[in-house]
């Protein structure tokens, strides 16, 4: 099954940063959540990828083909793909209804009543200019202009900041029912981790320009754990030989010490007394990020 993308050894260098060596994949029907810190090296990547800015070294595929920067064949591949950036793509003079015209004259699959029917979803309406709509009503606009053409991959970076949680719900459904049929996938980076936990697969984690860690999403939420120790216990737990060595991280706080573990069962079966809770994508994240590797 070919995928929807491949970025392979991806690099970009700026004066004071530089992204090296990043690989990312996108399979059919699976949502893939690209997450890390400000200033990590997420929106870069997109762009890179999309030929929005030239990279420096590594391949990128889009459906199988590769593609270089302003080629035409690349802006066919593009047609195949919905993008929503962290910003609202349309003029400030514009009406949301408008926004149908330009995709009508950008795209030949363009539906007009499935962009007239997420409008409608999303409470957007075609007579409103997009001067008036809030941060987040800008972002639904977005999305619904990403969507109205079909595409066979989503590319969102930051796509639900600024949305309540209603509309963030909405906007998870849609997106849900989007990757459903099986075909379809999405590369999405986000701040809010809690809403990957509802719908991605994969999880890749970048940081300072480089992957940290590429997980399938119920690794992270079903099987690894963060056990809560007191001071003594930390080292009892690491010299159990229960976690292989290296594989747990390590962060102590004013209330105690918080340990990063992959398999929770295992230690809470050897440990009956520690408290082990579920990590959250975030505490993997941070903890792999910021703890001690041990
Ligand atoms: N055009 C540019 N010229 C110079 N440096 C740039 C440029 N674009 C991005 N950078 C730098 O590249 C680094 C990574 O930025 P990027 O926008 O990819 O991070 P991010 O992970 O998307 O961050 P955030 O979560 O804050 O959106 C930052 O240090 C940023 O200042």
């Amino acid at each position: 099954m070919t995928n929807l993308i491949d970025i392979e050894n991806l690099g970009k260098r700026y004066d004071d940063f530089a992204l090296a060596g990043v690989n990312l994949a996108v399979e059919p029907g699976c949502v893939v959540g690209f997450i890390g810190s400000n200033g990590a090296g997420k929106t870069t990547t997109l762009k890179a990828a999309l030929g929005l800015i030239a990279p420096d070294e590594g391949t990128v595929r889009l459906f199988g083909q590769a593609v270089t920067p302003g080629s035409s064949a690349l802006d066919d591949l593009k047609s195949r793909i919905g993008v929503v950036l962290d910003t609202c793509a349309f003029p400030s003079t514009c009406r949301v209804g408008d926004a149908g015209l330009i995709g009508r004259a950008a795209y030949a699959t363009w539906d007009a009543s499935h962009f007239s029917r997420l409008l409608s979803t999303f409470g957007l309406s075609p007579k409103k200019k997009v001067s008036e709509l809030s941060r987040g009503m800008g972002m639904k606009l977005t999305l619904a202009f990403a969507l109205a053409h079909h595409p066979e991959l989503l590319v969102l970076d930051e796509a639900t900041a600024g949305l309540d949680p209603i509309a963030r719900d909405e906007v998870l459904d849609i997106l849900r029912d989007f990757v459903a049929e099986g075909d379809r996938g999405i590369l999405m980076s986000t701040h809010i981790t809690s809403d990957l936990e509802k719908i991605a697969d994969e999880i890749v984690c970048v940081d300072n320009g480089a992957i940290v860690f590429t997980s399938p999403k119920d690794v992270i939420t079903d099987e690894a754990g963060v056990a809560r120790c007191r001071a003594a216990e930390v080292e009892t737990l690491l010299a159990s030989g229960v976690v292989a060595p290296g594989a747990a991280h390590v962060m102590r706080h004013d209330y105690g010490t918080d340990v990063l573990v992959p398999d929770r069962f295992a230690v809470a079966r050897a440990f009956p007394d520690l408290v082990v809770d579920k990590a959250t994508i975030e505490d993997y994240m941070t903890l792999t990020l910021k703890g001690e590797s041990r």
